[in-house]
């Protein structure tokens, strides 16, 4: 059983460490730093590797950086677009940054 997933097309980043954070919403703020989780595919649930949560901090859909693009290895007009796709409507948003802790 997986406690966190991704969508595959992130996976590769995810596993070279060029994608380090990940931007959820409230159903999915609860994570804590220290936490290890297993993390699967979206699609197929696959587990793929294990994560620790370093920081989950509060932010807004309108203040996301251009240091948020870089650790999602994405441009800022790419990042506002996906998170968009991903959550319509939503502006309240938690940044979970993590690091790869086996694979
Ligand atoms: C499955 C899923 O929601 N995946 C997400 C959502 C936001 N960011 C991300 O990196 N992955």
């Amino acid at each position: 059983m997986n406690d966190i997933t991704f969508f595959q097309r992130f996976e590769s980043d995810i596993l070279a460490g060029r994608k380090t954070i990940t931007i959820r919403d409230e159903s999915e703020a609860h994570f804590e730093p220290g936490q290890i989780l297993r993390v699967g595919r979206y699609e197929d649930d696959g587990y793929f590797c294990t994560i620790k949560v370093l920081s989950v901090t509060p932010t807004l859909l309108s203040v996301l950086t251009d240091e948020h693009a870089r650790q999602e290895n994405m441009t800022l007009e790419v990042l506002r677009d996906v998170i968009n796709d991903i959550y319509p409507g939503v502006t309240q948003l938690y940044v979970i940054a993590f690091e790869v802790v086996s694979a």
